[in-house]
């Protein structure tokens, strides 16, 4: 598939790919009513197939949804470092979800039937939104093979991807599904009110060209975004004070990130990213984080860089106000920790003429 464009169509074959994200500033105050600033990342993405067939049928992928074992070893060592999960789940729930939206909004949907498939290179639950990447391609297919793109408005789909994870109980925000919907870079605002009288956030793009270079850091080290939140997402909903109030001043980085980019003020974008990181570990407590993942924040810190996870844990964003000679010192010591580093690519929007149309003004 040609690597610029996010869906092709083989004879009646539809595909779709959509990106892993970084979540830059604001995360995770995403699941609390807040603000952030996330974009759309192009070092890796997660594709989803869909070809018609006689019989619905959701294909496991050969490696992700493992079956078959060597041995009981084999079985155990995987469910110890992988859990149980896989992408079938996300499919089968966004089918339901599309089924239930369609029905309730009067969509009509033929009663032709399909065969979907994924694969992803996304590092695995690294807080790099490797799940709704999948759930999101999957959407993308089901809206170009019961050709109702046009009916189902770009603002709702985040909802409708966030919808399907909960339905398996992961804890889970809107800012992943935003810049996968989307694309690019966008400002999001996802205020009590607006929330509660549209049903979805103010989703603000940005232009990508203003962002600094970057860096990702990620080591094979999978942590569950659900486990991870479900403490102080409890805390939250019992008004717990301190978890209230630091949220509400994640939510707050994000705001003054925005004229920070705008501004490209990097020092201001540098000192938001470490308060940022300080703020979650300040809520979620070290055990919660890890230790390996609080270590990635740490090497980039130690060479002067601003760091902090791009999601739950697992990848951490990384921003060197020094330049390429601070680049090099970091690469050194991410090689030495055995950590991954990359420089970030970001992913210009790829709404399509149908988006754009379902969108306001
Ligand atoms: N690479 C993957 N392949 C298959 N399924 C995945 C993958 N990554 C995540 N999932 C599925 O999504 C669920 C939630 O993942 P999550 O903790 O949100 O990780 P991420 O940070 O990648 O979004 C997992 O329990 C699993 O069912
Ligand atoms: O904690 C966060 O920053 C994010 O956690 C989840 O993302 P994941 O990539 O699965 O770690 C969640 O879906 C986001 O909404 C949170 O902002
Ligand atoms: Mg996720």
């Amino acid at each position: 598939m040609d690597e610029e464009s996010p869906s092709s169509r083989k004879s009646n074959e539809i595909e779709h790919k959509v990106y892993a994200r970084v979540g830059l500033l604001g995360n995770p105050s995403d699941v609390y009513y807040g603000r952030t600033i996330s974009f759309s990342l192009a070092n890796f993405w997660a594709t989803v197939k869909l070809q018609p067939s006689h019989h619905l049928i959701i294909t496991p992928h050969p490696t992700h949804d493992l079956v078959q074992f060597s041995g009981l070893d084999h079985l155990v060592n995987r469910l110890q470092s992988e859990g149980y999960y896989g992408g079938v789940r996300l499919l089968m729930s966004i089918c339901k979800v599309f089924y239930n939206y369609c029905n309730e909004n009067n969509i009509e949907l033929s009663k032709e039937n399909f065969t979907l498939s994924y694969d992803t290179n996304i590092p695995r639950q690294t807080g790099l939104s490797g799940s709704s990447a999948i759930v999101c391609a999957a959407l993308n297919c089901l809206l170009d093979f019961y050709k109702v793109r046009h009916l189902v408005k770009v603002e709702i789909r985040p909802d409708l991807i966030l919808s399907a994870e909960k339905e398996l109980g992961i804890i889970a925000g809107l800012q992943d599904r935003v810049a996968q919907v989307y694309g690019g870079l966008v400002y999001m605002d996802f205020n009590k009110d607006h929330m509660e009288k549209l049903g979805h956030g103010v989703y603000t793009p940005m232009d990508t060209s203003l962002l600094p270079p970057l860096q990702l850091i990620y080591a094979e080290n999978p942590s569950d975004s659900g486990k991870v939140h479900s403490t102080v997402q409890k805390r939250w909903l019992d008004g717990d004070e301190f978890i209230v109030s630091s949220m509400a001043e994640v939510a707050d980085l994000a705001l003054q990130g925005q004229t920070a980019i705008l501004e490209k003020d990097y020092s201001k974008l540098a000192d938001l990213m470490n308060r940022n990181f300080d703020l979650r570990r300040s809520m979620f407590g070290d055990d919660a984080l890890g230790s390996l993942n609080i270590e990635m924040v740490e090497v980039a810190r130690r060479v002067g860089a601003a760091s902090k996870f791009t999601g739950s844990g697992g990848a951490v964003v990384v921003f060197c106000p020094d330049g390429p000679p601070q680049v090099k010192l970091l690469e050194d010591a991410c090689k030495e920790a055995g950590f991954v580093i990359q420089p970030v690519k970001v992913v210009p929007s790829y709404l399509n003429e149908d988006d754009l149309k379902t969108l306001p003004g």
